[in-house]
């Protein structure tokens, strides 16, 4: 125990409580740059617990990119307090400031650094605009991963982006294979081209030939008289990405394969070919060799599709990305809707263990739907009933060793979702078929933070 002041004491496990629940992120490194201390913010900012960090040293966090810039250098070599703008790889802004603690020997003993996202400053001209160091921000991207997985993919996709080769993404639906795309166009000598993506699913087959490959003057009623360019023309000097290429028929698979190995098409109703300069990249989420197999894909389409070929693993096997999405998709919805919404630990854990079979797109639709139902916080019992149970019913097997532990879990469950909804003990005691009393006493045990002031 700390004694404070005369009176008050505050343990240490008190003590770790209020700075985990601090709006600011707090950071201590040594003089040896060796993070010492973190609070809980660190997992909303950089998808990593305070376990992970404490240990390391700054610089090696740093060096893989979980912000930027970094403050530390700076705070050693002037020795005293610095404040910049940081950005962390999933997008959050940060007001930092680090503070040198110094001791008689004037030398740098401790520094404290506390970091404030700036969406939560009330008011902005709390920082100097000319502190700023925004130039060294991370560039806009739509694509980052805390997962070795994939950033053995992005590496790869770094290598590959420069040659023109087409390239096929394989993945589950949602796993992120059009984002993908865009970031190999992003990163390619083509950036300054356009970008442009057709989902070969979607459009009905006649309709496709005609977006795709345009069509000549005059070449069927009721067409524009002057013709029409199709993507293919349009996507000059830039990328085409053919979605969900699976379910391309036969006769526009033939087309395609034209276009790939002589560059040209020719529009429908047209006779001359007409020269392009693409890149194609295609997406699927089907087995195109199953498909080459039952004659549904042509083989010699497949293995020019095929030169370069990018297996995008399902959300499970990165779970190490669930919770920096989870909070990158909370940030970008809280802005969508003007709202701070919060997120419980009890909430996170149950995401963080739950399968995804809806992958990337599955998380950020529950995030979206979340932060528009719940009030300020979201709870466990906020979620869809299919997330909630899949993950409760496992974490009671494997969190509870007695039978009245898991019982008492189950009870909690009950009266939180019951006076969530019905805001009135007298109404959860009928629902729940209990008397009143009971009812009273379980909603203070385990409702009280449901309680509106
Ligand atoms: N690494 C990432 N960072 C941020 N957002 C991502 C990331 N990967 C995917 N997303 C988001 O997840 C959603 C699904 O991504 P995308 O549409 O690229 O998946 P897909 O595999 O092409 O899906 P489908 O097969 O259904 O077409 C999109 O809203 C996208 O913005």
């Amino acid at each position: 125990m700390d004694n404070i002041g005369d009176t008050i004491e505050i343990s240490a496990e008190k003590f770790k409580k209020i700075l985990d629940h601090s709006s600011d992120e707090i950071f201590v490194i040594d003089d040896q740059k060796k993070i010492i201390y973190v609070n809980k913010l660190c997992e909303k900012h950089y998808g990593l617990k305070p376990s992970e960090v404490i240990g390391e040293y700054n610089m090696s966090l740093f060096e893989k990119e979980y912000w930027r810039p970094s403050i530390v250098p700076l705070v050693f070599e002037k020795m005293e307090p610095i404040t910049i703008k940081q950005t962390t790889y999933i997008g959050t802004e940060l007001i930092t400031t680090a503070i040198p603690i110094i001791n008689e020997q004037n030398k740098i003993e401790l520094v404290v650094i506390t970091a404030q996202e700036l969406q939560n400053l009330t008011s902005l001209k709390e920082y100097n605009e000319n502190n700023d160091s925004d130039t060294n921000a991370f560039p806009q991207q739509a694509l980052f991963t805390n997962s070795e997985k994939m950033k053995h993919i992005i590496k790869f996709c770094k290598k590959i982006a420069k040659v023109d080769s087409t390239v096929l993404i394989q993945g589950d639906s949602g796993t992120g294979k059009g984002v993908l795309a865009s970031y190999i166009h992003q990163i390619s000598d083509r950036k300054d081209g356009p970008f442009l993506t057709i989902n070969c699913a979607a459009i009905p087959e006649n309709l496709l030939e005609s977006e795709l490959f345009g069509y000549a003057k005059g070449s069927f009623t009721g067409a524009n008289a002057n013709g029409k360019h199709g993507l293919v023309e349009e996507a000059e000097g830039g990328t085409l990405f053919l979605d969900e290429i699976g379910e391309l028929s036969l006769k526009i698979q033939a087309k395609i394969l034209h276009l790939i190995q002589e560059h040209e098409f020719i529009p429908i109703g047209g006779r001359k070919p007409k020269k392009v300069d693409i890149r194609i990249i295609a997406a699927t989420n089907r087995h195109l060799i199953d498909m080459v197999k039952n004659k549904e894909f042509r083989e010699d389409l497949f293995y020019r599709l095929n030169v370069i070929d990018i297996k995008l693993p399902p959300l499970k096997e990165r779970t190490e990305d669930i919770i920096p999405l989870t909070y990158y998709f909370l940030n970008k919805f809280n802005n969508k809707f003007s709202v701070n919404r919060t997120i419980s630990q009890e909430c996170l854990d149950i995401i963080a263990n739950y399968s995804w079979p809806g992958n990337i797109r599955q998380l950020e639709n529950v995030i979206e739907r979340l932060v528009i139902t719940s009030d300020s916080v979201i709870y466990a019992d906020d979620l869809p009933e299919v997330i909630f149970q899949n993950t409760k019913n496992k974490s009671l097997y494997l969190t509870h060793s007695s039978l009245d532990s898991a019982i008492k879990e189950i009870e909690k469950e009950f009266i939180r979702k019951s006076f969530k909804k019905l805001k009135s003990s007298r109404k959860v005691a009928k629902e729940l078929n209990i008397s009143q009393t009971r009812a009273n006493n379980l909603i203070r045990e385990y409702c009280e933070d449901l309680k509106e002031n």
